[in-house]
């Protein structure tokens, strides 16, 4: 899985000069309003055709302005999905997505329907019309759809911003399995940290049509200057763990890291199960001695890797824990109390509670304890 972008393309008084390519399974396009996500998705899909530049998915040239090679949109194969479902309203549930087979010739289908319904959980929806169905049902149709077309590579454009968090969380889960159950590769717009930390394997950070960074999700959202100013609350550190087990008695379950064990509300997944989990920056406090007699459960010694000035009075400390960077903000005159240092060895204290459902990729509902 790759794509490749390496355009300049102008728009009136907007120009994108954007150059990435990635490996990853998903790929969020993350940036504030304007930074030109849409942009890149619609050069991506062919509905612009950029003054320059080239783009490939997995080797397969779609554009090379040097060797004039455009392909046009309906030969990308790309599937889209939107913002809002855009199903057709005359047509069941099983009709939208027959519809998304139609133009695909028989021989370059490779996605089967009973898989797919199986896939996002569709079956009990097939007779209903789109007026019939939440928010969130109508978005795995239209991702039903845009799969059974047979496509190349799957451009999803802010496809949870209309929907509320209820049905966010309900949805995330069926775009964590399209993410690690087909091979399609995944160019997803998000201006959501919550979002992109838990779905990308890669992100390409936007600011005025500009890649300001790229590379893997952990790196990136390291980058806690380059996050948006609405979303800089929700930036910190994202970390790749497993379920070590449950503890039934309290209610929580422990997950492994690199930098130890941390504890949060009890999740239902398996014993062994990878989770991924962000620690926002402003829910980590640090101690220079081990802590007693206090009320948080993680506890995770490491050394200040990092110390970068914050808004107003906070700074950002980047503290190594063993190989997983752990990020927490403070105000300046904490850092000064205690005499905080680069190379200095601390203690980061996070709270159990302050792990909830958008900071834990729980990974699927309907994966249970075993
Ligand atoms: N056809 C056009 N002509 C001129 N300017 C355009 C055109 N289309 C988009 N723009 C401008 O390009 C810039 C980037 O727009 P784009 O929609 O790609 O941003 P975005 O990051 O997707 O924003 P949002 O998160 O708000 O959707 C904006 O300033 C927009 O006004």
């Amino acid at each position: 899985m790759s794509v490749l972008v390496d355009i300049g393309h102008r728009l009136g008084d907007f120009a994108i000069e954007a150059r990435f390519d990635s490996a990853g399974r998903l790929t969020a396009l993350f940036g504030p309003s304007g930074s030109g996500k849409t942009t890149l998705i619609n050069l991506i899909a062919g509905l612009i055709r950029p003054d320059k530049g080239c783009i490939e998915v997995d080797g397969r040239v779609l554009v090379d302005t040097a060797k004039d090679v455009f392909v046009p949109k309906h030969r990308r194969r790309i599937g889209m999905v939107f913002q809002d479902a855009r199903l057709f309203p005359h047509m069941s549930v099983a009709g939208n997505l027959r519809y998304g087979r139609w133009f695909t010739p028989p021989a370059e289908r490779y996605v089967e329907t009973d898989s797919v319904v199986e896939l996002l959980g569709i079956g009990p929806l097939l007779n209903r019309r789109p007026a019939k169905l939440s928010g969130g049902e109508k978005q795995r149709v239209a991702i039903g759809r845009a799969l059974l077309a047979s496509p190349k590579i799957l451009l999803m454009d802010e496809p949870l911003a209309s929907l509320d968090e209820a049905r966010k969380a309900e949805i995330l889960p069926y775009i964590e399995r399209l993410r690690d159950e087909t091979k399609i590769p995944i160019v997803y717009v998000s201006h959501s940290v919550a979002e992109v930390a838990r779905l990308a394997s890669d992100v390409v950070m936007l600011a005025q049509g500009k890649v300001v960074a790229t590379g893997p999700t952990e790196a990136v959202m390291q980058r806690l200057d380059l996050l948006p100013a609405e979303e800089r609350g929700e930036g910190g550190a994202v970390l790749d763990t497993r379920v070590l087990r449950h503890d039934e008695v309290f209610g929580m379950t422990v997950l492994g890291s690199a930098g130890g064990e941390i504890r949060v509300p009890r999740l239902a997944v398996k014993t062994g199960a990878p989770v991924r989990i962000r620690i926002r920056a402003r829910d980590v406090m640090i101690a220079t001695e081990k802590p007693t007699g206090l009320s948080a459960l993680n506890i995770l010694p490491g050394t200040i890797v990092a110390i970068r000035p914050g808004e107003g009075p906070a700074v950002e400390l980047g503290i190594d824990c063993n190989g997983a960077t752990v990020l927490a903000r403070i105000t300046e005159q904490s850092r000064h109390a205690l005499k905080l240092r680069l190379g200095g060895k601390v203690f980061a204290v996070v709270k159990t509670v302050s792990f909830d459902g958008a900071n834990t990729g729980a990974g699927l509902p309907f994966v249970v304890d075993g």
